[in-house]
């Protein structure tokens, strides 16, 4: 298969966004379209969200392949641009052949038929044109079946009469037939080019609003070569089906029909000669297309996973050039590919098979025809015109039947396409309507004291946050392993940072991704301002929650996008307020075109600091009621770390803020500490107090511990 350009403009947007995941799934809540996509040199606010940004980028994509790009042949990709640079997206475990079984037993036996059925919802708005291209298709074919009659009236009347005005005239009406037959066929395939591209470019466009809003434990679980050929070679398949094997498959039926009456009606005794072969070609081909159909889903798994390997090898770049790994690489890649070689040659075979089965045992039948026929000619019991009508009519079969091997084996595709295109939508999206509902919390008289403190100094617009006894729980972690977070339990007042400390792996991340609901707690509640986050919609939240995560993840867009992404309504100055807190205004000003720059897929042109403090601007932004900062200034150096954390400290006093931090550096921006030890809060305070009376918090920040006690 050959993919274009804009074909792979597509899956890198689709990675891009898929890996960027945490950052926007819980945050969405616009509607695909509403952003105003930023052209270069006319930056515009008010901007949208993120899954806006992500369904306008990857619709205007989507829309740019509704032409024919993406046809049968090799597969290549385009040369790297410069700036493409390798990105450090997480490594997931590579697939396994297992993870194929396991795909193929999990899926329900469906018939090719009732498979391709599901497309109709995607179909019905175009299928006025549809229908009227099947329509026209079949008259088409049928006017080729009249050819053989006329062909019968020539030969049988003006031919043996010796009259030529006939013979004019059976002429003439043969070529106004075939001209009006191809005009037909060639008003049928621009009648249904548009529709189908419109139908290709709705669906990808529904996977991917649809992988946006699944929660982050089913991105956890599947691969992202699953999503790329699911999004890309699969609806390519859909749309072969559409385009070609459907309306083949009804009109070749269609003419088979009408050519087997005709048969009949010239000749009924060499009609059921022609026709014996049926019954036994139909139940061969059944026995095969099931074949084919395991064939056909074995060889996409495994093409995904192939898929899969590649994308690591290609974003791992760096790691692999390392550590000298590609030997390795090149022989797990070799053995998959080797795998998807055998299905496809099984595939092969099963096709073989098919169009031999299709070719020989009809072409007996008709070699009988012809035999028998000429005996009866020659004992004068037939006609020459009847029996030249009757083989016309036969040969006009012919291709019908032959063809339908492949069409079968492309609608065997196509179904298996379509099973694997539903089974990641049919995975349900979090409920988003659930109506908030208030919870009253009983705060203790110290908490409603500094509760009161902190709404007076941050005024209304600080978020009060509460964790009640939240537990967490991985989805994928072993039976009988203690839950990662345990009875968690913290009051945020008003205007107030917390730092959240603990050892690597304690489960910071964790807990501060329960907040924008990457995950729901297993057990507990967090409350905003007294309601459960569960109830509260994804774009109620998304207003009042705002996150930068530790892994700066930046999309395929100018730098003004990327941070705008963090608020609906900002506008430039705002814009130029985040980027000068981040302390991101100066090499910002400095980029080609300033903060209308591409940043390229995954931000991979600018530096991890860069990156970094573009999204800490892309949190602070949209001046949220409640900022989560899991371990924002990692990658600055000291100096500029002082600088961000000085500018910061002007956006703390002014909302509410949970921030991880690893140094003290960055625990000093909190008014209090909260320790996070064997998946409890173990200890709250100042980072004074818990420097005196807390030993484990003094050895997580002591140089000596981060150094070579496992902290930083
Ligand atoms: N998607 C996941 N599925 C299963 N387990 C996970 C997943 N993500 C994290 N974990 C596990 O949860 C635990 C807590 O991880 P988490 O990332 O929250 O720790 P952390 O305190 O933020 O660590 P660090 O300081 O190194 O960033 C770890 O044991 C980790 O292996």
């Amino acid at each position: 298969m050959h993919l274009s350009g804009e074909s792979l403009g597509t899956i890198r947007s689709s990675h891009d966004w898929v890996a960027g995941l945490r950052f926007f799934t819980p945050l969405r809540g616009i509607p695909p379209g509403a952003f105003g996509h930023t052209p270069r040199g006319a930056l515009r606010g008010p901007s949208a969200g993120s899954g806006a940004l992500a369904g306008a980028t990857f619709g205007a994509l989507s829309r740019s392949l509704r032409g024919p790009t993406v046809t049968r042949g090799e597969f290549t990709t385009e040369p790297g641009k410069a700036g493409d640079r390798p990105n450090r997206r997480r490594y997931r475990s590579l697939p396994t052949p297992a993870l194929v079984v396991e795909l193929l037993a999990d899926t329900p036996q469906r018939s090719t038929a009732r498979s391709l059925l599901r497309l109709w919802p995607y179909v019905r708005p175009v299928r006025g044109q549809v229908f009227l291209a099947m329509l026209l298709a079949v008259v088409a074919s049928c006017l080729a079946l009249v050819m053989p009659l006329v062909l019968k009236w020539l030969v049988d009347g003006p031919v043996s009469d010796g009259n030529a005005a006939g013979v004019w005239l059976g002429g003439g009406v043969l070529l106004l037939l075939g001209v009006v037959e191809a005009g037909i066929f060639g008003v049928r395939r621009w009648l249904t080019a548009r529709p189908l591209a419109a139908v290709e470019a709705s669906m990808r466009e529904s996977l991917h609003d649809h992988l946006l809003r699944l929660p982050v434990a089913f991105h956890d679980r599947w691969s992202s070569g699953q999503f790329v050929s699911r999004g890309t070679t699969d609806l390519a398949s859909l749309q072969g089906f559409l385009a070609v094997a459907l309306p083949f498959l009804v009109v070749n039926g269609v003419t088979l029909l009408v050519g087997c009456v005709l048969l009949l009606a010239q000749q009924w005794s060499l009609g059921l000669v022609l026709l014996a072969p049926v019954v036994p070609v139909l139940a061969l081909c059944s026995f095969l297309e099931t074949r084919f159909a395991l064939a056909a889903r074995q060889a996409r798994e495994r093409t995904a996973d192939l898929t899969t390997m590649a994308e690591e090898s290609v974003l791992g770049v760096r790691v692999v050039k390392s550590f000298g790994h590609h030997r390795g690489l090149t022989r797990a890649f070799r053995e998959s590919a080797r795998r998807i070689r055998g299905t496809e040659l099984a595939k092969a075979r099963l096709l073989a098979a098919l169009s031999t089965i299709l070719a020989v045992l009809p072409d007996a039948s008709l070699g009988a025809v012809l035999v028998l026929g000429a005996v009866r000619v020659a004992d004068g019991e037939l006609s020459a015109g009847t029996l030249l009508a009757f083989l016309a009519i036969a040969l006009e079969l012919r291709p019908a039947v032959a063809s339908t091997g492949s069409l079968l084996a492309m609608s065997s595709d196509a179904a298996t396409a379509a099973d694997r295109y539903f089974e990641v939508m049919e995975q349900p999206t979090p409920a988003d309507d659930a109506r908030a509902h208030r919870v009253t919390v009983s705060a203790g008289p110290e908490t409603r004291a500094e509760s009161e403190a902190g709404a007076t100094a941050a005024g209304a617009t600080a978020a009060d946050v509460v964790f009640a006894s939240v537990e967490f729980r991985y989805p994928d972690a072993p039976p009988g392993e203690p839950a990662v977070l345990r009875d968690v339990s913290l009051r945020i007042a008003p205007g107030e940072t917390v730092a959240l400390v603990g050892a690597t792996g304690s489960g910071k991340s964790t807990l501060v991704a329960l907040v924008p609901r990457l995950h729901e707690p297993t057990g507990g509640r967090i409350l905003l301002d007294g309601t459960d986050v569960t109830a509260l919609t994804r774009a109620e939240l998304r207003r009042q929650v705002s996150v930068a995560f530790e892994e700066p993840t930046l999309f395929s867009a100018t730098v003004a996008e990327n941070v705008l992404l963090g608020a609906e309504h900002a506008d430039e100055a705002d814009l130029d307020r985040a980027l000068d807190i981040a302390q991101a205004d100066g090499f910002v000003r400095a980029l080609p075109d300033g903060a209308l720059t591409h940043v390229g897929e995954q931000g991979m042109s600018l530096s991890g600091g860069q990156r970094q403090r573009l999204a800490l601007a892309r949190a602070i932004v949209g001046r949220p009621r409640l900022l989560v900062l899991d371990d924002p200034l990692s990658a600055l150096d000291i100096h500029t770390e002082s600088l961000v954390e000085a500018a910061l400290r002007r956006v703390l006093a002014t909302t509410t803020a949970l921030v991880v931090a690893h140094r003290p550096s960055t625990v000093l921006l909190a008014d209090r500490v909260a320790l996070l030890s064997g998946g409890r809060i173990t200890a709250v305070g100042t980072h004074d107090d818990l420097l005196r009376t807390h030993p484990e918090y003094a050895s997580l920040m002591s140089p000596v511990a981060a150094d070579g006690g496992g902290t930083r």
